[in-house]
């Protein structure tokens, strides 16, 4: 794939991303990479589709997304040899019409956005100045007043952003397992997604990162490396990624709605 180098864009410049006065209103696409392995969970299935409060994981965040009147449509990107998502999207006929599945998995978490990215483009489904909503599958716990808070809080922001959570725990540097030093954690942010960005700039972003997708592992890095700075919305504790076997239990706790 040949990617041109492209010009670091100017925040100036961003008011073009913006739908130009009297234009369709923009839309609001998800866009959900579930195309892992899960190795680090040590379960015998990709864990987007290990059973967690009666359904398969990456159910959680679909059916959100899906009932949400805010979003227009959801793309799902899975692996080209995935052998569950098409039962899983036959069995839930609420999704038809609402949920597009890309078999276009790359080798890490960014290529495969990036790939879904593509896609849509390529289908010409997304309009410049459309947010896309970069959702991990592995994040189940998202719930319509997360989605709603970024939403309010991005809709007129130049750049875009994320959902995220203020560190609280004092943290340490390391040096062969024992404390080097103290990191000062006062404007320390946990990343969490949906990361939210128009699609014309994501797509320069990734264009532009593409030499180095492997050294970032979010969306909202790539926009940084064009000199810009994504907004930090507050997230939540329940949104948080699902990722090594013990998670599955806290996962449990608050899709059984407990907050
Ligand atoms: N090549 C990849 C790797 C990850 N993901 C997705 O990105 C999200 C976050 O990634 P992570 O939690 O690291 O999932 P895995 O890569 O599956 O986990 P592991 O690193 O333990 O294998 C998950 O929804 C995962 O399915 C993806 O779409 N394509
Ligand atoms: C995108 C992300 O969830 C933000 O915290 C995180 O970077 C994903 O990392 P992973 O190693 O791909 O799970």
């Amino acid at each position: 794939m040949n990617f041109q180098a492209t010009p670091p864009i100017q925040p100036a410049s961003l008011s073009s991303l913006k739908p130009a006065a009297g234009a369709r209103a923009a839309r609001h696409l998800a866009l959900i990479p579930a195309a892992g392995v899960g190795a680090r969970m040590e379960v015998q299935m990709p864990k987007q589709y290990m059973a967690l409060a009666g359904k398969p994981m990456l159910r959680h965040a679909l059916d959100t997304f899906a009932a949400h009147t805010r979003i227009d449509h959801i793309y799902i990107v899975v692996s080209a040899e995935d052998a569950y998502i098409d039962e899983i999207m036959a069995a839930a006929p609420a999704l038809q019409g609402r949920v597009t599945v890309l078999r276009a998995g790359g080798p890490t978490r960014q290529e495969s956005v990036r790939n879904g990215l593509l896609a849509i483009t390529a289908a010409q489904d997304a309009e410049a100045d459309d947010w896309i909503l970069v959702h991990d599958a592995a994040r189940p716990g998202l719930n319509a007043a997360l989605i709603d808070r970024l939403l309010d809080e991005l809709q007129d922001d130049p750049v875009g952003g994320l959902l995220a959570l203020p560190l609280v725990d004092t943290i340490k540097r390391s040096n062969q397992g024992r404390s080097q030093l103290t990191v000062p954690r006062a404007d320390l942010w946990a990343a969490q997604t949906p990361q939210m960005f128009r699609s014309a700039l994501l797509l320069r972003a990734f264009t532009q990162a593409a030499a180095q997708l492997d050294a970032i592992t979010d969306d909202a890095s790539a926009i940084e490396m064009l000199g810009l700075q994504p907004k930090l919305v507050a997230g939540s504790p329940r949104n948080f990624k699902v990722t090594l076997a013990h998670d599955a239990a806290l996962a449990e706790f608050f899709l059984k709605g407990n907050e």
